[in-house]
């Protein structure tokens, strides 16, 4: 729980990061409170990984204020406060999984077991195997084995499932949601709608650099499983179409109406009822982007 004195676990505040012309990262302001699960989604290129990178200090913002539980990046890595998968952490080949966790341990003030580790990321078994021996799936659970060996109380995980196949991907899941009963926070970036739907508490979006959608997963359920009515709507105005049943965004044009609905059939009954005038009806099963889009026009 949440309190004036408690800083929030992440902060972000006008973040940016260009790359030559490339506005990676295009003035972002998000604040993650403790104990919130927060999935990262967006397409390629969205700026997902620039902003983890600068969450955990492995990049210099060119502008904006990042600050982990109150502090800077780098204070909040050598506490340990921060444990991190990122999507190519490199393992060291000539050592055992055990090893490798190990070492990291070491390099910690207040590590939990190697063991504990281990299970807990569900790689016991692999203790005693050689990173190079390892799948891409069996590698990604060893780099959460060392993300939690720290005992952090912010979890960053850039695209932890992407190597793995679906039955790793659910005992993944599984782990880190026994793990994140005890209240850590969680930030991870996903394309897998699915995996921020049944995982995370809160969904951010990110499109070109910028947040283009920020909200509960039910909000957003609500709108990806919607719908898109477009239509003609004679002397109709945007407020009152917003207020249909069931309508999460409307936009109008020159007459044209089109209204993002979590159930269509109830917001047609409804507009037809009220614009007996409606015509050139279309609907269309919302896409993501379009849904998240519509999300934030709101
Ligand atoms: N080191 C870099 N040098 C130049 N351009 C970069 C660098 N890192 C990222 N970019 C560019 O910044 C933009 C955002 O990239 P980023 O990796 O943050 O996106 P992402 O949302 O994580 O994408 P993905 O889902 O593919 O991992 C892209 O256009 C990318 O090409």
């Amino acid at each position: 729980m949440s309190n004036t004195s408690t800083p929030p676990a992440v902060a972000l505040g006008g973040l940016r990061k260009h790359y030559g012309d490339v506005a990676a990262v295009d003035g972002i302001d998000l604040e993650i409170r403790p104990g919130e699960v927060v999935a990262l989604l967006g397409p390629n290129g969205a700026g997902k990984s620039t902003a983890i990178d600068m969450i955990l200090g492995l990049t210099t913002p060119d502008a904006g204020s990042v600050a982990v539980f109150g502090r800077s990046p780098a204070e909040a890595v050598r506490e340990g406060a921060i444990g991190a998968m990122l999507q190519n952490g490199t393992l060291l080949d000539d050592l055992t999984v055990a090893e490798t966790v190990r070492l990291v341990a070491s390099l910690h003030r207040k590590p939990i077991p190697v063991e504990r580790a281990l299970r807990r990321a569900g790689c016991e078994d692999l203790a005693a195997r050689r990173a190079n021996r390892l799948s891409g799936g069996q590698a990604q659970r060893v780099r959460f084995a060392i993300a939690l060996v720290s005992d952090p109380a912010l979890l960053v995980l850039d695209e932890p499932t992407a190597a793995m196949d679906p039955a790793t991907r659910r005992d993944f899941w599984k782990a880190m949601y026994e793990d994140t009963a005890g209240g850590r926070t969680v930030l991870f970036a996903t394309h897998y709608l699915e995996e921020a739907e049944e995982y995370a508490d809160r969904v951010v979006l990110m499109n070109g650099g910028r947040i283009a959608a920020d909200g509960t997963v039910a909000e957003v359920r609500a709108v990806a499983g919607g719908r898109t009515i477009r239509a003609a709507v004679p002397g109709a105005d945007a407020a009152a179409l917003l207020a249909l049943p069931a309508v999460t965004a409307c936009e109008l044009r020159d007459g044209r109406a089109r209204i993002a609905t979590a159930d269509s059939d109830a917001t047609l009954r409804a507009l037809l009822a009220a614009h007996p005038g409606a015509r050139d009806i279309e609907i269309a099963a919302a896409g993501l982007e379009s849904a998240f889009l519509s999300l934030i026009s709101d």
